[in-house]
Parts: C-alpha cells; sequence; structure tokens
C-alpha cells in the first residue's frame, strides 16, 4: 500500500503546495500549526476538494492527476473519513450507522471481520442506541467503525480526539493504537498535540504555511532541533518566566531568576560582564524557560558531587501514574508548607518524568519538599528587555 501526493492548491489566502509518500502501513501524523493546510490537504485526498495540479496515488491508482484529467469521486477512492465531530446520522441507530458504508462498498467485509471491528471498537452494546444517546468518545469509536467498515484502503483522521476532554481522549486512544496495531491499515492522522503524535504516531509529515516542512520517522523528526519552533517539546514540561539577572562571560554562563531561585544556563548573548550583578545594577532581561519533564530528577536530600548545576528546593504538588510505569510528578518551586494554599497557587510548578519504581522506592508523596536536579533547560531565544 503506498499514498503518493503531488498536489498545489490555493484555497483563499493558502497555497498549498504538498509532495510527500506513505510507503508503510501504520500512523502518520500530519502536524502543523492551525492554518497550516492539513484539512485541505486530506480533504484532496478524499475527494472533497479538486486540486489545481498534480497528481494523488492511492496502492498504485491515480485518484487524481490534472493532465489527465483524472477526479474520482470520494465513494471511488477507498477512503475512509474520520471527521472532528463524528458527524453520525442522527435518525439512524449505530448499527445503521454503521452499515451505512458497509452496504455501499464494491467489496463488503465478511460479516467476521465486521464481529472483529464492533469487538475492537467496544462499541457491541451500543448498536441499537441513536447518536444522541452516545457520550462524545462513544460517537467517535462508532465512526471510526463506520470509516473500517467502508473497507477502506486508508484511513484519514481529521483531530478526531479534538473536541474531547481529557477523559473521553483517554478512552478512545487505547482503540487507535489497537488500530494501528491489529488491521495494518495506513493512517493519516491530522493533529495539533504532540503528545498524541508521540503516543501514537509512526512517522509524521510536518506541514508550515500550506508546504510540507519536513517528513519522516516520528522520532527523527522529533529529535530534529529545527523543527522544535513547530513540533514544540516531546515531552511534558513546564514554561515558566525567568529574569536574566547576570552573565559570567568567562565561564560561558548566564544567571537566571526564577520566582526567588537562581537557575544557571549556557551564556545567553549578548552578554554583560558582570558576575551575578545585584538586580538593581543592570537592565533585567524577561525570557521563559523551558523544562522538559525528562529532563528533571528528583532527590530527597541535596545531592553531592554532582555535575548539574540547578538544584532547587520543590513541594510534591501530585504525581500522576503515566504509561509504561512512567509517573509524573508536578513539583512547585520551593519548599513550602502544606498550609500555605495561595502561596501554592502562585509558586511556578515544574514537572519530573520518573519511573513509578522511583517514586515508591522514594516514598514520594504530595506536599513532601525534595530537590529537583534540573538537567537542561531550555531558554525562549527572544530575551525581552525592561526596565527595572
Ligand atoms: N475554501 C476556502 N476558501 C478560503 N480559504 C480557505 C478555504 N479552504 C481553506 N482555506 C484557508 O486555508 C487555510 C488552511 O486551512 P486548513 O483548514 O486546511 O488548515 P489546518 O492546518 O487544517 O488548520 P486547523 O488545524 O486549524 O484545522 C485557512 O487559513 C483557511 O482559511
Amino acid at each position: 500500500m503506498n499514498l503518493e501526493i503531488d498536489i498545489r492548491h490555493q484555497a483563499g489566502m493558502l497555497a498549498l503546495d504538498a509532495c510527500f509518500t506513505i510507503e508503510r502501513p501504520g500512523i502518520t501524523a500530519l502536524f502543523g500549526p492551525s492554518g497550516s493546510g492539513k484539512t485541505t490537504l486530506i480533504n484532496a485526498i478524499a475527494g472533497l476538494i479538486r486540486p489545481d495540479d498534480g497528481t494523488i496515488t492511492i496502492n498504485g491508482t491515480a485518484v487524481f492527476d490534472r493532465k489527465n484529467s483524472i477526479h474520482l469521486p470520494p465513494r471511488q477512492r477507498r477512503v475512509g473519513y474520520v471527521f472532528q465531530d463524528a458527524r453520525l446520522f442522527p435518525h439512524l441507530t449505530v448499527r445503521k450507522n454503521l452499515y451505512f458504508a458497509h452496504r455501499r462498498s464494491p467489496n463488503p467485509l465478511p460479516n467476521g471481520e465486521i464481529d472483529a471491528i464492533i469487538a475492537m471498537l467496544g462499541i457491541g452494546g451500543l448498536l441499537s442506541r441513536r447518536p444522541i444517546k452516545l457520550s462524545g468518545g462513544e460517537k467517535q469509536r462508532v465512526s471510526l467503525g463506520r470509516a473500517l467498515l467502508g473497507k477502506p484502503d486508508i484511513l484519514l483522521l481529521d483531530e478526531p480526539l479534538s473536541a474531547l476532554d481529557q477523559a473521553r481522549k483517554d478512552e478512545i486512544l487505547p482503540y487507535l493504537e489497537a488500530l494501528r496495531d491489529q488491521r495494518r491499515l495506513p493512517i493519516l492522522y491530522v493533529s495539533h498535540a504532540i503528545d498524541e503524535v508521540a503516543r501514537l504516531a509512526d512517522n509524521m509529515v510536518v506541514m508550515e504555511n500550506g508546504t510540507v516542512r519536513a517528513s519522516g520517522s516520528v522520532f527523527d523528526i522529533l529529535a530534529r532541533t529545527d523543527l522544535a519552533p513547530l513540533t514544540g517539546q516531546f515531552d511534558t514540561g513546564a514554561v515558566i518566566p525567568a529574569t536574566v539577572t547576570g552573565h559570567d562571560t568567562a565561564g560561558g554562563i548566564t544567571f537566571l531568576d526564577c520566582a526567588g531561585h537562581q537557575l544557571i544556563v549556557p551564556l545567553l548573548g549578548p552578554a554583560t560582564p558582570i558576575a551575578p550583578a545585584p538586580a538593581t545594577a543592570t537592565r533585567l532581561r524577561q525570557t521563559r524557560l523551558h523544562i522538559r519533564a525528562r529532563d528533571v530528577m528528583i532527590a530527597t536530600t541535596i545531592p553531592d558531587g554532582i555535575s548539574a548545576n540547578n538544584i532547587v528546593p520543590v513541594t510534591i504538588r501530585n504525581l500522576q501514574p503515566l504509561d509504561h510505569a512512567g509517573m509524573d510528578v508536578a513539583l512547585h518551586l520551593g519548599h513550602l508548607a502544606t498550609d500555605t494554599a495561595n502561596t501554592q497557587k502562585h509558586a511556578p510548578v515544574i514537572h519530573a518524568r520518573i519511573t513509578g519504581y522511583s517514586a515508591s522506592r522514594l516514598n514520594l508523596q504530595p506536599g513532601q519538599q525534595v530537590y529537583a536536579v534540573i538537567k537542561s533547560v531550555t531558554v525562549d531565544g527572544k530575551l525581552r528587555d525592561t526596565d527595572a
């Protein structure tokens, strides 16, 4: 199975110019800022819009080829499409919604396959209900089922989780994982959410202003620092304000103040040769720190003989178990008394990603005063001058 895209299309102010190929099954994330052309691109693949120029080939069949005047209608493209909102037929039961595409398929799925899809999506108990009686997550699962029963060669998912709250997302993500792992169907998955992409996708196409900035394996793309402005952070993390208080040019470091705690980062230019200066002696510069959860370790006492420069007192706000036996630990900066709810509300929060094993070995508890060992801090490149 492969999908070859090479199209150009003007839609209002958007000049779409996309060229990439997907050759393997699995999930390819179509990722990019709002307005970068993701929906326009998958609408072109589905046949909902006719590009100005180019070709779209699915499984060796040209479904669009402007030069040869080929533009197959959507129902002939063997494409399953799941929209942001489920778009089920409100007057039909779940069963009839599911069988809608199946009845029109030239090559319908055998009953055993249908049962397997219904079981995989966990919708067997919903078959006699109308869409109005379904939760958002259930509607999206039925919508996925309806697309699959059409026996598509490729599945297009346009932000299928964006209208759902976190609990509903957590409910449906395992079904998308099962779809990826069990059905070996190529899936083009439009998403804004890098955590969803990191969790689900094998490959990634990064779009910006209608063009493909990069495509490749999700790990390669997320490791590319040049794409960071588009891909953002890979892990949960924190963005918190800080003030530049001084520089040590000889030492190649800059001193920052973050809610009363000093942090040291590689020299930020242009440097002022002071070491560390009182706040009133220089113009302060505001910046934002990006501290990724995977770059933070937790120690119950101040560690000795350690290369990390940034060890800050923190108070555990909460611990949240993650997949793969991981644990996200939210930490207030500073050693706060447990009864100072108001102080806690205003203290910046950073996150540490540790193993559940470490959390239980250290017996970490909410309210506990510990130390965050920050291995790496990314500083927003754009420093803003401000008068002290
Ligand atoms: N038919 C149209 N007429 C005018 N402008 C259009 C049309 N279709 C798309 N656009 C414009 O193209 C741009 C890209 O839209 P598109 O929905 O493809 O982006 P997107 O990356 O999917 O965005 P989002 O993530 O917000 O859904 C938008 O600025 C939109 O206004």
